[in-house]
Protein backbone atom coordinates (compact mmCIF):
# COMPACT_ATOMS: atom_id res chain seq x y z
CA UNK A 1 0.00 0.00 0.00
CA UNK A 2 1.45 3.44 -1.09
CA UNK A 3 1.34 5.69 1.73
CA UNK A 4 3.57 8.56 0.66
CA UNK A 5 2.92 9.63 -2.77
CA UNK A 6 5.37 11.97 -4.08
CA UNK A 7 4.79 13.95 -7.78
CA UNK A 8 5.75 16.60 -10.03
CA UNK A 9 4.22 19.45 -8.64
CA UNK A 10 0.64 20.19 -10.40
CA UNK A 11 -1.37 22.45 -12.25
CA UNK A 12 -5.16 23.28 -12.16
CA UNK A 13 -6.19 23.81 -15.99
CA UNK A 14 -9.84 25.43 -14.70
CA UNK A 15 -9.98 27.82 -12.01
CA UNK A 16 -12.72 31.09 -11.31
CA UNK A 17 -10.31 33.17 -8.85
CA UNK A 18 -13.03 36.23 -8.94
CA UNK A 19 -11.92 39.57 -8.18
CA UNK A 20 -11.65 42.24 -5.28
CA UNK A 21 -11.95 40.67 -1.56
CA UNK A 22 -13.11 37.24 -3.20
CA UNK A 23 -9.66 36.76 -5.07
CA UNK A 24 -7.54 38.12 -1.83
CA UNK A 25 -9.42 34.90 0.22
CA UNK A 26 -9.58 32.31 -2.49
CA UNK A 27 -6.13 33.12 -4.68
CA UNK A 28 -3.82 31.46 -1.78
CA UNK A 29 -5.55 28.34 -1.58
CA UNK A 30 -4.95 27.51 -5.61
CA UNK A 31 -1.40 29.05 -5.16
CA UNK A 32 -0.14 26.67 -2.10
CA UNK A 33 -1.10 23.26 -4.21
CA UNK A 34 -0.78 24.42 -7.73
CA UNK A 35 2.33 25.66 -9.63
CA UNK A 36 -0.21 26.91 -12.76
CA UNK A 37 -3.71 27.22 -12.63
CA UNK A 38 -5.76 28.32 -16.44
CA UNK A 39 -7.73 31.42 -14.78
CA UNK A 40 -11.46 31.83 -16.38
CA UNK A 41 -12.30 35.29 -17.56
CA UNK A 42 -15.92 35.71 -16.87
CA UNK A 43 -15.76 38.00 -14.25
CA UNK A 44 -18.93 40.26 -13.74
CA UNK A 45 -16.96 42.49 -16.45
CA UNK A 46 -15.88 39.79 -18.41
CA UNK A 47 -11.65 39.81 -19.57
CA UNK A 48 -12.10 40.25 -23.49
CA UNK A 49 -8.91 42.20 -24.24
CA UNK A 50 -5.39 42.01 -23.66
CA UNK A 51 -4.84 44.95 -21.55
CA UNK A 52 -7.95 43.50 -19.46
CA UNK A 53 -5.90 40.22 -18.67
CA UNK A 54 -2.73 41.76 -17.94
CA UNK A 55 -4.64 44.03 -15.36
CA UNK A 56 -6.09 41.51 -13.87
CA UNK A 57 -2.88 39.15 -13.96
CA UNK A 58 -1.73 42.09 -11.77
CA UNK A 59 -4.54 41.79 -9.39
CA UNK A 60 -3.86 37.99 -9.02
CA UNK A 61 -0.20 38.08 -8.14
CA UNK A 62 -0.92 41.12 -5.84
CA UNK A 63 -2.90 38.83 -3.91
CA UNK A 64 -0.83 36.13 -3.17
CA UNK A 65 1.16 35.17 -0.38
CA UNK A 66 4.71 36.84 0.15
CA UNK A 67 7.33 34.13 -1.11
CA UNK A 68 4.70 32.04 -3.50
CA UNK A 69 5.46 30.38 -6.66
CA UNK A 70 2.67 30.47 -8.52
CA UNK A 71 1.93 31.55 -12.48
CA UNK A 72 -1.55 32.23 -13.43
CA UNK A 73 -2.08 31.67 -17.21
CA UNK A 74 -4.28 34.01 -18.40
CA UNK A 75 -7.45 33.64 -20.32
CA UNK A 76 -9.73 36.00 -23.21
CA UNK A 77 -13.95 35.76 -22.86
CA UNK A 78 -15.02 35.17 -26.26
CA UNK A 79 -17.74 37.40 -27.61
CA UNK A 80 -19.55 38.31 -30.69
CA UNK A 81 -17.50 40.55 -32.03
CA UNK A 82 -14.27 39.77 -30.49
CA UNK A 83 -11.15 40.75 -32.70
CA UNK A 84 -9.33 37.84 -34.01
CA UNK A 85 -6.19 40.14 -33.84
CA UNK A 86 -6.50 41.13 -30.43
CA UNK A 87 -6.12 37.56 -29.49
CA UNK A 88 -3.35 36.74 -31.94
CA UNK A 89 -1.53 39.90 -30.47
CA UNK A 90 -2.41 38.59 -26.86
CA UNK A 91 -0.80 35.48 -27.06
CA UNK A 92 2.09 36.22 -28.98
CA UNK A 93 2.93 38.58 -26.57
CA UNK A 94 2.20 35.31 -23.89
CA UNK A 95 -0.67 37.00 -21.66
CA UNK A 96 -3.20 35.18 -23.24
CA UNK A 97 -3.09 31.31 -23.31
CA UNK A 98 -6.06 30.41 -24.48
CA UNK A 99 -9.77 31.69 -25.15
CA UNK A 100 -12.72 30.75 -23.56
CA UNK A 101 -16.33 30.00 -25.34
CA UNK A 102 -19.25 30.65 -23.04
CA UNK A 103 -22.07 29.91 -24.68
CA UNK A 104 -24.39 33.04 -24.01
CA UNK A 105 -26.29 32.37 -20.84
CA UNK A 106 -25.00 29.37 -19.86
CA UNK A 107 -23.18 29.77 -16.77
CA UNK A 108 -21.99 32.32 -14.12
CA UNK A 109 -21.24 35.81 -15.76
CA UNK A 110 -22.27 34.42 -19.30
CA UNK A 111 -24.62 37.10 -20.51
CA UNK A 112 -21.58 38.31 -22.78
CA UNK A 113 -20.55 34.84 -24.25
CA UNK A 114 -21.39 34.00 -27.81
CA UNK A 115 -24.53 33.90 -29.20
CA UNK A 116 -24.03 31.70 -32.36
CA UNK A 117 -21.27 29.94 -33.04
CA UNK A 118 -21.06 31.10 -36.41
CA UNK A 119 -20.30 34.93 -34.61
CA UNK A 120 -16.57 33.66 -33.64
CA UNK A 121 -15.62 31.33 -36.96
CA UNK A 122 -13.38 33.97 -37.95
CA UNK A 123 -11.28 34.14 -34.16
CA UNK A 124 -11.28 30.38 -34.07
CA UNK A 125 -9.88 30.50 -37.81
CA UNK A 126 -7.26 32.72 -36.21
CA UNK A 127 -6.62 30.48 -32.99
CA UNK A 128 -6.58 27.64 -35.15
CA UNK A 129 -3.71 29.25 -37.50
CA UNK A 130 -1.63 30.27 -33.97
CA UNK A 131 -1.95 27.20 -31.72
CA UNK A 132 -3.97 28.71 -29.62
CA UNK A 133 -6.12 26.47 -27.27
CA UNK A 134 -10.45 27.10 -27.04
CA UNK A 135 -11.48 26.22 -23.95
CA UNK A 136 -15.30 25.07 -23.70
CA UNK A 137 -18.35 24.84 -20.87
CA UNK A 138 -19.91 22.71 -23.46
CA UNK A 139 -23.80 22.87 -22.28
CA UNK A 140 -26.94 24.13 -25.10
CA UNK A 141 -28.60 26.44 -24.15
CA UNK A 142 -32.09 26.20 -25.69
CA UNK A 143 -34.28 25.94 -22.68
CA UNK A 144 -36.37 23.37 -24.31
CA UNK A 145 -33.34 21.24 -23.50
CA UNK A 146 -33.71 19.11 -20.69
CA UNK A 147 -30.56 20.80 -17.85
CA UNK A 148 -29.51 17.20 -17.71
CA UNK A 149 -29.32 16.47 -21.43
CA UNK A 150 -27.56 20.25 -22.26
CA UNK A 151 -23.88 18.66 -22.33
CA UNK A 152 -25.04 15.39 -24.44
CA UNK A 153 -26.68 18.19 -27.07
CA UNK A 154 -24.21 20.66 -27.11
CA UNK A 155 -21.51 18.05 -28.45
CA UNK A 156 -24.23 16.91 -31.29
CA UNK A 157 -25.58 20.08 -32.17
CA UNK A 158 -22.25 22.47 -31.59
CA UNK A 159 -19.04 20.25 -30.95
CA UNK A 160 -18.84 17.99 -33.49
CA UNK A 161 -19.67 20.12 -36.29
CA UNK A 162 -17.13 22.77 -35.06
CA UNK A 163 -14.76 19.21 -34.97
CA UNK A 164 -14.90 19.20 -38.46
CA UNK A 165 -14.67 22.63 -39.43
CA UNK A 166 -11.75 23.27 -37.45
CA UNK A 167 -8.93 20.33 -37.39
CA UNK A 168 -6.05 21.37 -36.10
CA UNK A 169 -7.54 23.53 -33.73
CA UNK A 170 -6.80 22.70 -29.86
CA UNK A 171 -10.13 22.22 -28.07
CA UNK A 172 -10.30 21.41 -24.16
CA UNK A 173 -13.74 20.26 -23.19
CA UNK A 174 -13.85 21.80 -19.77
CA UNK A 175 -15.64 19.89 -16.43
CA UNK A 176 -17.12 16.82 -18.31
CA UNK A 177 -20.03 15.08 -16.55
CA UNK A 178 -21.54 12.58 -18.86
CA UNK A 179 -20.43 9.15 -20.53
CA UNK A 180 -20.75 11.09 -23.89
CA UNK A 181 -18.70 13.39 -23.38
CA UNK A 182 -16.18 10.97 -22.44
CA UNK A 183 -16.63 8.87 -25.65
CA UNK A 184 -16.94 12.02 -27.53
CA UNK A 185 -13.09 13.04 -26.36
CA UNK A 186 -11.58 9.35 -26.31
CA UNK A 187 -12.80 8.88 -30.09
CA UNK A 188 -12.02 11.85 -31.42
CA UNK A 189 -8.22 12.86 -32.60
CA UNK A 190 -5.34 14.49 -30.70
CA UNK A 191 -6.73 18.42 -30.77
CA UNK A 192 -9.68 17.25 -28.72
CA UNK A 193 -8.88 16.76 -24.51
CA UNK A 194 -11.11 17.47 -21.79
CA UNK A 195 -11.08 18.89 -17.65
CA UNK A 196 -12.25 16.55 -14.89
CA UNK A 197 -13.42 18.28 -11.59
CA UNK A 198 -12.96 16.68 -8.63
CA UNK A 199 -16.67 16.85 -7.71
CA UNK A 200 -17.91 14.97 -10.74
CA UNK A 201 -15.78 12.17 -10.12
CA UNK A 202 -17.60 12.25 -6.39
CA UNK A 203 -20.83 13.10 -6.66
CA UNK A 204 -23.91 12.25 -8.76
CA UNK A 205 -27.44 14.06 -8.83
CA UNK A 206 -28.44 12.67 -5.67
CA UNK A 207 -26.20 14.94 -4.27
CA UNK A 208 -27.90 17.62 -4.72
CA UNK A 209 -31.25 16.44 -3.16
CA UNK A 210 -30.11 14.44 -0.45
CA UNK A 211 -32.98 14.49 2.28
CA UNK A 212 -33.44 18.57 1.22
CA UNK A 213 -31.85 20.67 -1.34
CA UNK A 214 -27.88 21.31 -1.09
CA UNK A 215 -27.32 24.35 -2.93
CA UNK A 216 -23.19 23.32 -2.50
CA UNK A 217 -23.23 20.49 -4.37
CA UNK A 218 -24.57 22.49 -7.30
CA UNK A 219 -22.79 23.61 -10.37
CA UNK A 220 -22.77 23.67 -13.47
CA UNK A 221 -22.72 21.77 -15.49
CA UNK A 222 -25.12 19.98 -12.72
CA UNK A 223 -23.93 16.65 -11.58
CA UNK A 224 -25.97 13.86 -13.69
CA UNK A 225 -26.97 10.18 -12.66
CA UNK A 226 -25.16 7.67 -11.46
CA UNK A 227 -23.92 5.68 -14.80
CA UNK A 228 -22.38 9.37 -16.14
CA UNK A 229 -20.01 10.00 -12.91
CA UNK A 230 -18.68 6.59 -13.04
CA UNK A 231 -17.91 6.84 -17.04
CA UNK A 232 -16.42 10.62 -15.92
CA UNK A 233 -14.04 8.54 -13.18
CA UNK A 234 -12.83 5.99 -15.31
CA UNK A 235 -11.71 8.41 -17.88
CA UNK A 236 -9.70 10.61 -14.78
CA UNK A 237 -8.14 7.30 -13.88
CA UNK A 238 -7.73 5.48 -17.31
CA UNK A 239 -4.22 7.24 -17.67
CA UNK A 240 -5.10 8.54 -21.32
CA UNK A 241 -3.31 11.92 -22.42
CA UNK A 242 -6.97 13.49 -23.39
CA UNK A 243 -7.74 14.02 -19.64
CA UNK A 244 -6.65 15.89 -17.11
CA UNK A 245 -6.96 18.26 -13.83
CA UNK A 246 -9.26 21.20 -13.86
CA UNK A 247 -11.08 21.64 -10.49
CA UNK A 248 -13.35 24.20 -11.57
CA UNK A 249 -13.66 25.97 -8.47
CA UNK A 250 -16.04 28.25 -8.09
CA UNK A 251 -16.56 30.04 -4.92
CA UNK A 252 -19.48 31.96 -4.23
CA UNK A 253 -20.07 33.92 -0.67
CA UNK A 254 -22.33 31.41 1.14
CA UNK A 255 -25.47 33.47 1.29
CA UNK A 256 -25.04 33.56 -2.62
CA UNK A 257 -25.36 29.94 -2.19
CA UNK A 258 -28.13 29.49 0.02
CA UNK A 259 -30.49 31.86 -1.32
CA UNK A 260 -33.70 31.20 -2.89
CA UNK A 261 -31.71 31.06 -6.44
CA UNK A 262 -28.51 29.71 -5.75
CA UNK A 263 -25.37 30.89 -7.35
CA UNK A 264 -23.57 27.75 -9.43
CA UNK A 265 -20.00 26.97 -8.66
CA UNK A 266 -18.55 24.18 -5.77
CA UNK A 267 -15.46 25.76 -4.27
CA UNK A 268 -13.30 22.92 -4.34
CA UNK A 269 -9.69 24.88 -3.93
CA UNK A 270 -8.53 24.28 -0.41
CA UNK A 271 -8.00 20.68 -0.44
CA UNK A 272 -8.64 20.00 -4.65
CA UNK A 273 -5.21 17.06 -4.68
CA UNK A 274 -6.47 15.57 -1.38
CA UNK A 275 -9.66 14.93 -3.40
CA UNK A 276 -8.38 13.92 -6.77
CA UNK A 277 -5.78 11.32 -4.09
CA UNK A 278 -8.77 9.83 -2.20
CA UNK A 279 -10.84 8.77 -5.82
CA UNK A 280 -7.66 7.40 -7.85
CA UNK A 281 -6.56 5.69 -4.15
CA UNK A 282 -10.21 4.22 -4.21
CA UNK A 283 -9.19 3.06 -8.23
CA UNK A 284 -6.25 1.81 -7.52
CA UNK A 285 -4.65 4.03 -9.86
CA UNK A 286 -2.30 6.26 -7.86
CA UNK A 287 0.39 5.52 -9.81
CA UNK A 288 -1.78 7.50 -12.30
CA UNK A 289 -2.37 10.26 -10.97
CA UNK A 290 0.96 11.93 -11.82
CA UNK A 291 -0.06 11.84 -15.15
CA UNK A 292 -3.38 13.35 -14.90
CA UNK A 293 -2.23 16.09 -12.50
CA UNK A 294 0.94 17.60 -13.85
CA UNK A 295 1.71 15.79 -17.51
CA UNK A 296 -1.37 15.58 -19.41
CA UNK A 297 -2.58 19.14 -19.33
CA UNK A 298 1.34 21.14 -20.09
CA UNK A 299 1.54 18.49 -22.61
CA UNK A 300 -1.80 19.52 -24.60
CA UNK A 301 -0.91 22.85 -24.29
CA UNK A 302 2.19 22.87 -25.42
CA UNK A 303 3.86 24.09 -22.42
CA UNK A 304 7.28 22.98 -20.37
CA UNK A 305 5.98 20.40 -17.12
CA UNK A 306 6.78 21.92 -13.70
CA UNK A 307 10.04 21.20 -11.75
CA UNK A 308 10.12 20.38 -8.26
CA UNK A 309 7.76 18.08 -6.45
CA UNK A 310 4.72 17.99 -3.47
CA UNK A 311 3.90 15.17 -1.65
CA UNK A 312 0.85 13.43 -0.57
CA UNK A 313 0.71 11.52 2.69
CA UNK A 314 -1.90 8.80 3.79
CA UNK A 315 -3.20 10.85 6.58
CA UNK A 316 -6.64 12.05 7.39
CA UNK A 317 -7.67 15.47 6.66
CA UNK A 318 -10.97 16.91 7.85
CA UNK A 319 -12.41 19.44 5.71
CA UNK A 320 -14.18 22.30 7.53
CA UNK A 321 -17.84 23.02 7.92
CA UNK A 322 -17.07 26.46 6.83
CA UNK A 323 -13.92 29.16 5.85
CA UNK A 324 -13.34 32.26 5.97
CA UNK A 325 -11.56 34.49 4.40
CA UNK A 326 -11.31 38.36 5.20
CA UNK A 327 -15.15 38.82 6.73
CA UNK A 328 -15.86 35.98 3.39
CA UNK A 329 -18.05 33.03 4.58
CA UNK A 330 -17.02 30.24 2.23
CA UNK A 331 -18.61 26.39 2.25
CA UNK A 332 -15.98 23.86 0.82
CA UNK A 333 -16.29 21.07 -1.25
CA UNK A 334 -17.18 17.55 1.34
CA UNK A 335 -17.32 19.75 3.91
CA UNK A 336 -17.55 17.98 7.50
CA UNK A 337 -16.11 15.15 5.98
CA UNK A 338 -13.01 13.34 6.44
CA UNK A 339 -10.62 12.72 3.41
CA UNK A 340 -8.05 9.84 3.46
CA UNK A 341 -4.93 12.08 2.30
CA UNK A 342 -3.09 15.49 3.40
CA UNK A 343 -1.04 17.47 0.74
CA UNK A 344 1.96 18.92 1.85
CA UNK A 345 5.23 20.38 -0.12
N1 LIG B 1 -19.06 25.80 -12.64
C1 LIG B 1 -19.96 26.58 -12.08
O1 LIG B 1 -20.99 26.09 -11.61
N2 LIG B 1 -19.80 27.92 -12.03
C2 LIG B 1 -18.74 28.70 -12.61
C3 LIG B 1 -18.89 28.89 -14.08
C4 LIG B 1 -18.58 27.67 -14.93
O2 LIG B 1 -17.49 27.12 -14.88
O3 LIG B 1 -19.45 27.25 -15.69
C5 LIG B 1 -18.68 30.06 -11.91
O4 LIG B 1 -18.00 30.95 -12.42
O5 LIG B 1 -19.32 30.22 -10.87
ZN1 LIG C 1 -18.23 26.24 -17.11
ZN1 LIG D 1 -15.64 26.98 -14.49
Amino acid sequence: MTDILTIRRPDDWHVHLRDGAMLEAVAPYTARQFARAIVMPNLASPVTTVEAARAYRERILAALPEGHDFTPLMTAYLTDTIDPLELAAGHAEGILTAAKLYPAGATTNSDSGVTDIRNIHGALEQMEAIGMPLLIHGEVTDPEIDIFDREAVFIERTLEPLVRRFPALKIVLEHITTADAVQFVESAGPTVAATITPHHCVINRNAIFDRGIRPHAYCLPIAKREKHRLAVRAAAVSGSAKFFLGTDTAPHARGDKESACGCAGIFNAPFALESYAAVFDAEDALDRLEAFASENGPRFYGLPLNEGTITLRRISTAVPEQLTAGGTQLVPFQAGETLGWTFGP
